[in-house]
């Protein structure tokens, strides 16, 4: 069982560090329902860590304890070697968040530059009162982000829509600029909610190389949630398994692919 605790490094070369983000015993109740149940598992400098599960497994309310969408009754989390307070999404955001949605959270009227633009509001220093008496630095403040942004745009090859409505955009492009804007705010943790649901076969081959090609190039650690085992097994250094809200399952890829448990859940074997 490879042992994440001093880091490691990955079959293809790529050094892993310490800890960006730590659950530890993470129990989340709605009303009388546990969508999560004791749940640890930390997410490494530099990793693509999964977090797998069949429906309704507690996947996406756990990425909303990642995101601080959501406070947990139970256990702490711990991002970047500090315990974490509960705060608001936007304060989440300002440490180094970033995150996509699993049903598209763009402005659809908006061009693409635009939206991926949006991406750097919390970077953005200057108010509307600085921005009316000392125009200079809020320009200079534009002027920065607009590289930012147009350098990401230029990095996921979006470059020819950039002036584009995104609601002219089929499905798998939308997903791209989603990605592009999170990628924006230059995020130390990215967050992707089943970054391949409703695609088809080459649009999830582009995305899959586009996820790699951001983690190699700009060294953003990656932590997703995805209901489709196959797509990620590829992607991922290690993959957390959820079932019924508890972890089945922590390893490598090949290792939760033999896993009794994981195998059961995945043919829905009925287990205590
Ligand atoms: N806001 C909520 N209120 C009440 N129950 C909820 C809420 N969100 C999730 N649940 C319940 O928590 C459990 C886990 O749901 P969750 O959506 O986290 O699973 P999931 O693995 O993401 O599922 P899927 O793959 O279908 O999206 C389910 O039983 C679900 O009904």
């Amino acid at each position: 069982m490879l042992d994440a605790s001093e880091g490691y490094t990955t079959a293809d070369g790529r050094k892993i560090g310490g800890p960006v983000m730590e659950m530890k015993n993470i129990t989340l109740r709605f009303g009388g329902v546990k969508a999560i149940t004791d749940i640890s598992f930390d997410i490494r400098e530099g990793e693509i860590r999964a977090i797998i599960g069949p429906n309704g497994a507690g996947k996406s309310s756990m990425l909303n304890v990642i995101s601080g969408f959501y406070v947990p009754q139970e256990g702490e989390v711990w991002f970047r070697g500090a315990k974490r307070a509960p705060m608001k999404p936007y304060e989440v955001a300002r440490q180094g968040i970033a995150r996509t949605f699993q049903n598209i959270a763009l402005f659809e009227g908006m061009s693409v530059l635009d939206n991926v633009m949006t991406g750097r509001l919390t970077h953005m220093t200057s108010g509307i009162f600085a921005q009316a008496i000392w125009k200079g630095k809020a320009e200079a403040e534009e002027t920065a982000n607009r590289e930012i942004a147009e350098k990401v745009i230029d990095f996921l090859e979006i470059q020819h829509i950039r002036k584009t409505p995104v609601a002219r955009l089929p499905y798998g492009l939308k997903k791209r600029v989603e990605l592009a804007r999170a990628l924006a705010a230059e995020p130390k943790l990215l967050l992707l909610d089943e970054p391949m649901a409703g695609m088809n076969v080459e649009e999830k081959e582009d995305m899959s190389r586009f996820i790699l090609d951001v983690n190699d190039e700009f060294g953003t650690t990656i932590a997703l949630i995805e209901h489709d085992m196959g797509v990620v097994m590829d992607l991922s250094d290690r993959v957390v398994v959820m079932d019924y809200g508890k972890k089945i399952g922590d390893g490598t890829p090949d290792e939760v692919r033999t896993n009794q448990d994981v195998i059961d859940a995945y043919l829905g074997v009925a287990h205590d």
